[in-house]
Order: structure tokens, then C-alpha cells, then sequence
């Protein structure tokens, strides 16, 4: 076959738009190619934007646009379906891959003071390409949507019911197609059906959540309202007393917007040692860096605790996974993450974690309780799955 073709003979092709704070990921795959076919025909990214030449999203996505075009992969091709587009927030509404139009994109950037850094930057992408294609159905999909199903115990925080809903105040959660994609994936290299397994995701990228997914749905994830709570991340605090907040604002005089730069953009592993990357701490700690090394001890000790509060939530755990630039590259994280953890039926075996790897592969011991996975997540081929299903309807 020369030309792909979907089921009907129809185009097959989706672009996937993967728009972060700084950064633009893209693919574009065949969603017709065969089982086991790796159907990716171009992926890249855009990074630094807004520091360098790349002077905002939009410049981004155009340079995208190109570069495809030189490929002779362009936005204008016959065999392109869809447009598949990652979207950080989707409020209450949006719990499913969503067909854009233009009321859609109105709902969308209603949620903006939701995710600040996320949401705008999806938006642009959504206008640019339905710019370039308008005659393409586009599709947004939700990082929320897969944390729908957590229970309202588990959803709600404690404060007053009135004000939590004339705000939509409750935990949200994001990643949703990494935790969909990896849970997935811990239940497959286990040879079980989702339905069958508990399975707490760890992704760890420059912002990190964890998750727990019982018998493949979300029961509780780490993020909340916004992408802020919960693990310490690159540049994110995570949880904290929220009494910080009136603290910095009555004794330390700064506004309400000094202090969401401040917690969002400045604390987590770059606040505490002025390096957010965690291979340079890796490098700083073995040349015997006391602030480095505290960094990383944070990390962990935050890490170690909702691995054991999410165990308790579980009851039973049979898989934990490791997913994203850290949890997929970091041998260090893992370990120091599980160390001692043989009381919960955690063994993780030294020799597998220290292997590298683009594949799926198990790293706990084979007597271990719990089986302990790297799984490089895919939120693109998540999100172009999605988006293909839906614009076969
Ligand atoms: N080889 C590595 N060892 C340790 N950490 C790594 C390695 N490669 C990447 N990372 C970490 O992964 C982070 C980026 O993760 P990624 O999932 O790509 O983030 P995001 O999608 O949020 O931008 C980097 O900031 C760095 O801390
Ligand atoms: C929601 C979120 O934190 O996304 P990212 O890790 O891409 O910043
Ligand atoms: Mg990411």
C-alpha cells in the first residue's frame, strides 16, 4: 500500500499539539498503520519559548508548520484527519476528548485562571491550526479528563461546601493521558486486563503528579485545583501550609501575583538549589553539594510519602511505575524512592534499575510483591488515539 488509509480509505494522518508553558511538542502519526508498526512519521519540539528567537507560541507553532511543510508532511496534506490537541484544564465540563469549535474554545479560555501557564498556550495552538485547516476536525484532549472518576471523598477538599462550589474549588488533577497511557502499559507488561490491577503511576517530568488507579480507573492523583499541589517539582513547590500564602502577603508584603511567581516558578528543586534539572543535580551531589543534596533528600522524602499514603489507598498494589524525563532516566530517583520499602512487598533488583533504556521493562526482584516498572509515557500517541476515534465518528 503507498498512500495510508483509515478504515473507510480515508485520510489517516493526525497532527498532535503538545503546548507547554515553554515549550511546543508535535507528531504525526499514521493511525492506519498495523499493530506493532511504529506509525510515527515526524516528531519534534520547540523549547525556550519566549527567551531566545522563538518569541511566543504562536511563532512556534508557524515554525512547526514549516518544518513539516519541508518534510513534504505539510498542514495542507490530503491524508491528514485531524488535529489532536493536549489541553492542561477542562474544569467540570470537559471529561472526555471534546470536538473544538468555536464555543469549545470560549469554555476553554474561561478555565485559563485555572492553569495560567498551561491553558493559554493550548489555546494558541487550537487557533493557529484551525487557522490552517479549518476544514479538519480538531480535537481536544483534557489532562483532567482521567482524573474524573475520583470519588468525592477523595476529590473535595475540607472547606466550606458553599464557597468550594460557587468557585468550582476541588481537585482536578492533571497528566491524565500519562497516568492513562502508563497504567495501561504497568497492566499489559504484567499480562493482566487493567480491570484487574492496582497500579500507582509515578510521572516525574519538570512537573510531576502521582496517581492511583484502581482496576484502570483514577481513584486519587497528587495535583489539584491547579498543577501546583502535591510532589516538589522542577520549578513547583507542591504541597504546602497554605498559611505560607497569608504569611508572605501580611509579614512579607508581596502580592497575591508575586507569590504564585514565586511558588510556580521559583521553588521546587530550582528554589531550593538553583538547578531544576535533575541531571545536574545528580552531578552537583556526587561532587559532595550539601544544597543539592538536601534538594534531592525533599524530593524523595515527598515522594516516599504518597507512595505509602497512596498504597493505603489502594489496599492492594501490584504495580508501581516510573514514567517521564526523571522517573524514565533516573535510576538515583527510584532508588532512593523504594529503598527500605520491603515491609510494603517492594524489592526493587539494583542491577535492572541501573540498566538504560527506551522499552518498557520491569525493575523489582522477581520474588517482590509489588512489581516495580519504567514506562516511557506517550501523551502524544494518547492524544492522537483519542482524537482519531473521535474523528471517525
Ligand atoms: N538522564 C536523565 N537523568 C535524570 N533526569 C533527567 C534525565 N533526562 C531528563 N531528566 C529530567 O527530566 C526533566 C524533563 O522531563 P519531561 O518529562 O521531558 O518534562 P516536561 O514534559 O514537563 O517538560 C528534566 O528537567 C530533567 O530533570
Ligand atoms: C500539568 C503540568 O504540570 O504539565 P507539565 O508537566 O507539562 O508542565
Ligand atoms: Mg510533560
Amino acid at each position: 500500500m503507498s498512500s495510508p488509509a483509515g478504515p473507510a480509505g480515508g485520510p489517516s494522518r493526525v497532527l498532535v499539539l503538545n503546548s507547554g508553558s515553554s515549550s511546543v511538542k508535535y507528531q504525526l502519526l499514521d493511525m492506519a498503520a498495523g499493530p506493532g508498526t511504529d506509525s510515527r512519521l515526524a516528531a519534534g519540539l520547540v523549547e525556550r519559548i519566549g527567551e531566545g528567537e522563538v518569541a511566543d507560541h504562536d511563532a512556534a507553532l508557524r515554525i512547526i508548520a514549516a518544518e513539516l511543510n519541508g518534510q513534504g508532511l505539510g498542514l495542507d496534506s490530503p491524508e491528514l484527519a485531524a488535529v489532536g490537541h493536549r489541553v492542561v484544564h477542562g474544569g467540570t465540563r470537559f471529561t472526555e476528548p471534546t470536538l473544538i469549535t468555536d464555543e469549545v474554545v470560549a469554555a476553554i479560555e474561561k478555565l485559563v485562571p485555572l492553569a495560567p501557564l498551561h491553558n493559554p498556550a493550548n489555546i494558541t495552538g487550537i487557533k493557529v491550526a484551525r487557522e490552517l485547516r479549518p476544514d479538519l476536525p480538531q480535537v481536544a484532549v483534557f489532562d483532567t479528563a482521567f482524573h474524573s472518576t475520583i470519588p468525592e471523598h477523595a476529590a473535595r477538599y475540607a472547606i466550606d461546601t458553599g464557597t468550594a462550589d460557587r468557585y468550582e474549588i476541588r481537585r482536578y488533577g492533571f497528566h491524565g493521558t500519562s497516568h492513562a497511557f502508563v497504567s495501561r502499559a504497568a497492566a499489559e507488561l504484567l499480562g493482566k486486563e487493567s480491570s484487574q490491577v492496582n497500579v500507582i503511576v509515578l510521572h516525574l517530568g519538570n512537573g510531576a503528579s502521582a496517581s492511583a488507579v484502581a482496576g484502570g480507573s483514577c481513584v486519587e492523583t497528587s495535583m489539584g485545583l491547579t498543577p501546583l499541589e502535591g510532589l516538589v517539582m522542577g520549578t513547583r513547590s507542591g504541597d504546602l501550609d497554605p498559611a505560607v500564602v497569608f504569611h508572605l502577603a501580611r509579614v512579607g508584603g508581596m502580592t497575591v501575583d508575586e507569590i504564585d511567581t514565586l511558588l510556580n516558578k521559583r521553588s521546587g528543586l530550582l528554589g531550593l538549589c538553583g538547578d531544576n534539572d535533575m541531571r545536574e543535580i545528580g552531578r552537583r551531589m556526587a561532587e559532595g553539594d550539601k544544597a543539592a543534596r538536601l534538594a534531592f533528600d525533599i524530593y524523595i522524602h515527598r515522594l516516599r510519602k504518597y507512595i505509602g499514603a497512596y498504597t493505603a489507598v489502594l489496599g492492594r498494589v501490584d504495580a508501581i511505575a516510573f514514567t517521564a524525563g526523571v522517573g524514565e532516566n533516573s535510576a538515583a530517583v527510584r532508588e532512593a524512592a523504594l529503598q527500605g520499602l520491603e515491609t510494603l512487598g517492594i524489592e526493587v533488583d539494583a542491577v535492572r534499575n541501573a540498566v538504560r533504556g527506551r522499552a518498557a521493562r520491569l525493575i523489582s526482584t522477581d520474588t517482590s510483591r509489588v512489581a516495580v516498572a519504567v514506562i516511557p509515557t506517550d501523551e502524544e500517541l494518547e492524544i492522537a488515539r483519542a482524537t482519531y476515534a473521535l474523528a471517525q465518528r
